[in-house]
């Protein structure tokens, strides 16, 4: 089945939101727009909150979250603990953000990355698989309701 995605931005990525939107519509993704939908200036932890609880809720297997740098949408994402979001502005970084940290949601500073490098990273994301073995445990760790301190 395909994966579901949801995206959501800040006023300042609306449009790479709508570019973005259009090629993962062409590539037969079934997406969720959360907003907003016109520039007018809003809060990126709202629409960060909004991604969250519906990847949380299991409305969708990934996320696309987007704002001018990206970094305050990935922070306001990383609050929900179902969710480990990525930063990423080449495609390298998403396909570790995969391989190594079974990323479920990808973060882009559209103020950052033009829109082909940002669709190269959403579609290396959205293609490379979680290695596991290793990289398990510490995903595991992430997940934990809080992080453990190590025997000093
Ligand atoms: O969260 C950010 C900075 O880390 C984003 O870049 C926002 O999009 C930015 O802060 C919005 O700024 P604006 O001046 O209100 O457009």
């Amino acid at each position: 089945m395909s994966k579901r995605i949801v995206i959501a931005s800040d006023h300042a990525a609306v449009t790479l939101k709508t570019e973005l939107v259009a090629m993962l519509q062409e590539q037969g993704f079934p997406i969720e727009d959360l907003g907003p939908f016109d520039t007018s200036s809003v809060d990126y932890p709202d629409y960060g909150y909004k991604l969250a609880r519906a990847i949380a809720g299991g409305r969708a297997d990934f996320g696309v979250a987007l704002c001018g740098s990206g970094i305050g949408i990935s922070i306001a994402v990383n609050r929900e603990p179902a969710c480990r979001c990525a930063l990423v502005s080449e495609p390298l970084a998403a396909q570790f953000a995969r391989t190594h940290n079974d990323a479920n949601v990808i973060a882009m500073g559209a103020r950052m990355i033009g829109q082909e490098m940002a669709k190269a990273c959403l579609t290396t994301f959205l293609s490379t698989p979680f290695e596991g073995g290793r990289h398990q445990g510490r995903v595991d760790k992430l997940s934990a309701p809080t992080l453990q301190p190590i025997e000093a």
